[in-house]
């Protein structure tokens, strides 16, 4: 059997005195996407740090299948707002040769934005550009926080859609963070759902019948999910318009 990517085994994280995981268990092995819910202050980010290997794990283990190639989308990013850069550069400063960047960029819908500068994107245009800059190295494991924050509905579909097909394409595990329960609910991806250690997992219409669900996000929304079922016979563009 293949080593999966990436393993927790019975792994917390501990800042000084306060445990903000513990008893993680759980693997990701390539074509896999596991979607991280869990309210404010539940340790997704941190999770996302224990993965990367940015924090170590107080207790138990994180492990890295050797020589995994990592794509990271960070939450938010502030670039210095006096520095000109444009797409093209901004993505040659993560180690992107132009042909590697410039298929990158087409891959994630943005390709006529490699000259513009990078202060002057919208939200939504940020969010595939660094998606771009992610899958620059063909990574082996994808890991994306809150990818889709401050998008609309739509727009926020579409840049799942296009996470799926690049998994596709790539065959890697994707470990994506969102508080879009909606969105998320709609997918057919392994939900993790967490709040220090893992509540429950499964597919969504399991997962929004389990008890520690409802618990966590309260009867009305769990009920509200429960009967939400997205039939999606369309896809969305880099601005969320439909196309077919
Ligand atoms: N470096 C740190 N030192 C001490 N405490 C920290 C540190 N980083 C995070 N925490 C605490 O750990 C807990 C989990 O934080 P984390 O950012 O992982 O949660 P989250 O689920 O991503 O939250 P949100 O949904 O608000 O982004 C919080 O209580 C936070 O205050």
């Amino acid at each position: 059997m293949t080593e999966p990517v990436v393993s927790l085994e019975d792994a917390g994280l501990r800042y000084g005195e306060t445990h903000v995981l513990h008893d993680l268990t759980f693997s990701m092995s390539e074509g896999d996407i596991v979607t991280v819910i869990g309210p404010n202050g539940a340790g997704k980010t941190s999770l996302i740090k224990l993965i990367l290997g940015i924090e170590k794990p107080s207790s138990g283990h994180v492990r890295q299948r050797a020589g995994t190639r990592v794509g990271y989308v960070p939450q938010r990013m502030t670039l210095q707002p006096t520095l000109p850069l444009t797409v093209g550069r901004f993505l040659g400063l993560a180690g992107g040769d132009p042909s590697a960047i410039e298929a990158a960029l087409a891959r994630t819908g943005v390709a006529q934005l490699a000259d513009e500068s990078v202060h002057h994107l919208s939200g939504g245009e940020f969010q595939r550009v660094l998606l771009a800059r992610a899958i620059l190295r063909r990574p082996q494991l994808l890991v994306l926080d809150e990818p889709a924050q401050g998008l609309d509905v739509n727009g926020q579909s579409a840049l799942y859609e296009l996470i799926r097909s690049l998994r596709d394409e790539l065959n890697c595990a994707v470990l994506t963070v969102s508080h879009d329960l909606h969105v998320v609910m709609a997918s057919t991806d392994t939900v993790l759902c967490l709040n220090g250690h893992i509540c429950c997992r499964g597919q969504p219409e399991q997962i929004s019948q389990d008890p520690a669900f409802t618990q966590l996000f309260g009867e009305n929304l769990a009920n509200t999910l429960a009967v939400y079922h997205h039939h999606h016979n369309h896809s969305h563009d880099v601005h969320g318009e439909t196309v077919p």
